[in-house]
């Protein structure tokens, strides 16, 4: 069976790129979305299994013990994680599989795909990212300033990635990453 293929965004707490992969499983629904592990709490709307796999401390260690997640970083005081099982049957069927992660993750899944895709999501600049993570209303003072905090770390090594795509106009964007994932 044809092997598929591993795309993984990344880039800074609000950026966009939850905004971009909604939009992208519109438009292409045969794409298949890795749904996360983490220990932060569910946010208001947010559905178990369909946003995160909410977990304790201790059940997230036991996946990290047990192997069983393909990469995980801390992040603003949280574990985030992808269960492995679910990508890797992904993949072996032949399709497209779309992990949206943070970038300690997204530098380590090169270590197991190789071949992965490594999209870096930029903003047109760091007071827009941070007019974006306060008018989404989802977090904390103290959680924008710890992400504010991590998104200059993060904007440092973006060169690291395959493509870098800035996310002004949300059209062009999708435009471009629809022409990186699926033009090559
Ligand atoms: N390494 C890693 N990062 C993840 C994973 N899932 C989500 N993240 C990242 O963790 C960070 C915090 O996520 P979240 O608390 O949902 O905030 P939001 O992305 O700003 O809405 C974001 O940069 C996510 O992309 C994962 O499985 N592994
Ligand atoms: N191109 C864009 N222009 C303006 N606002 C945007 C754009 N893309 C996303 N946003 C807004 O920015 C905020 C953060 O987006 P989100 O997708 O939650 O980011 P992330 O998943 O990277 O944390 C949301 O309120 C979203 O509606």
């Amino acid at each position: 069976m044809a092997s598929g293929k591993l795309i993984v965004l990344t880039g800074p707490s609000g950026v966009g790129k939850g905004t971009l992969v909604r939009a992208l499983l519109n438009r292409h629904p045969q794409l298949y979305l890795s749904i996360s592990a983490t220990t932060r709490s569910p946010r208001q709307g947010e559905v178990e299994g369909n946003d995160y796999y909410f977990l304790s401390k201790s059940a997230f260690e036991s996946m990290i013990e047990q192997d069983q997640l393909l990469e995980w970083a801390e992040y603003a005081g949280n574990y985030y994680g992808t269960p492995r099982a679910k990508v890797e049957e992904k993949i072996n069927q032949g399709l497209l599989v779309l992990l949206e992660i943070e970038v300690i993750g997204a530098k380590a899944i090169k270590n197991s795909f190789p071949d992965a895709l490594r999209i870096f999501i930029l903003p047109p600049s760091i007071e827009e990212l941070e007019y974006r993570l306060r008018s989404r209303k989802t977090d904390s003072e103290a959680a924008i300033l710890r992400r504010l905090d991590r998104a200059k770390e993060e904007l440092a090594v973006s060169d690291e990635f395959d493509k870098c795509i800035i996310n002004d106009d949300l059209e062009i964007a999708l435009t471009q990453l629809e022409k990186a994932i699926f033009s090559d």
